[in-house]
């Protein structure tokens, strides 16, 4: 393991602008802190856009985006007076139900005013795991970027029960970039990167910038999120580099909440950046 931990220290902007700029295939994971407006219950609009200005930058420079959104329970469960306890599992799917279809609106008016479409693909875990499904759903992907609109998946949640659901979209979304052999995964999250600890627990911890081993140590640094609707905390995160470095594919964590969040990343703003060896590029068809 080679991770530098470093106080608060960006990483210098030419590794994060070559790992972007060289990717010809990158995919965007958005989690629901990010995109859903925890007392409003609405999509974060203004926010959005600028992500998808970022997005349509990356086309335009002759890339491709694939984007995993999380925010559906987020925004969906905002419609029922549940409780602050957690929600059962057919509340999520409920709450899913209602709020894909606002979360969708939202991507297809913000995409619309580039001149993209989008196309919504719902995964299951068994569209992963069935060697047919998951080749079908690779061909469905390629297909949606060929006709110049832009993919846009989430867990089908409105019909995942607690035995065939992914739970979160970190991993999800490191399934995805294997699936499609995509160079970089980008995880927007609420934090900067991975932390020596979780940063909202001690303020005193420290950015690592780098990882290119996923050690024990760096497993114990990893907690679970704090975020209501969020599923995924550092550890899932962990667990989404791990196959996307098997993968080959270099993984990045950034915090979201910044203008422009990935064009931040690629000017060298703070990040955690997983590496993977060379050899590490083994995709699974
Ligand atoms: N070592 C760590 N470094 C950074 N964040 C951590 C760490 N351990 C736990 N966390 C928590 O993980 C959260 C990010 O995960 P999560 O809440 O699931 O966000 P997202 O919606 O982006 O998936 C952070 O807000 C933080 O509270
Ligand atoms: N499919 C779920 C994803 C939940 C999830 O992974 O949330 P997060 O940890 O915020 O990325 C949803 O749309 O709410």
């Amino acid at each position: 393991m080679s991770s530098h931990l470093a106080q608060q220290h960006s990483v210098p902007a030419i590794t994060s602008a070559v790992q972007l700029l060289s990717a010809r295939r990158l995919i965007v994971k958005i989690g629901s802190a990010l995109i859903a407006d925890a007392e409003t219950g609405e999509v974060r609009g203004p926010w959005l856009e600028m992500v998808i200005e970022d997005v349509v930058r990356f086309f335009a420079r002759g890339q491709q985006v694939i984007i995993v959104t999380s925010g559906a329970v987020a925004l969906g469960s905002c419609r029922f007076n549940y409780s602050d306890r957690s929600l059962r599992i057919q509340e999520k799917q409920t709450a899913a139900a209602i709020g894909q279809v606002q979360l969708m609106l939202s991507y297809e008016k913000s995409l619309k005013r580039h001149g993209f479409g989008l196309g919504q693909v719902l995964l299951t875990r068994s569209d992963i795991d069935d060697q047919h499904r998951r080749l079908n759903a690779r061909s469905t992907l390629q297909q949606i970027l060929e006709v110049g609109a832009v993919p846009v998946v989430n867990e089908n949640d409105t019909t995942a029960t607690a035995e065939t659901c992914f739970g979160d979209n970190d991993r999800l979304a490191a399934q995805v970039a294997q699936m499609v052999n995509a160079e970089v995964l980008i995880l927007l999250s609420n934090v900067d990167g991975l932390f020596t600890e979780d940063p909202h627990d001690n303020p005193l911890a420290r950015l690592v910038t780098e990882v290119r081993c996923i050690t024990p140590a760096i497993e114990a640094m990893a907690g679970h999120s704090a975020s209501r609707h969020s599923s995924g905390g550092m550890v899932t995160k962990l667990m989404a580099a791990r196959i996307a470095m098997d993968a080959g594919c270099k993984m990045v964590i950034a915090n979201g909440n910044k203008p422009y969040p990935l064009t931040a990343i690629e000017n060298g703003g703070p990040s955690t950046w997983f590496l993977p060896r060379a050899k590490d590029r083994a995709t699974r068809d």
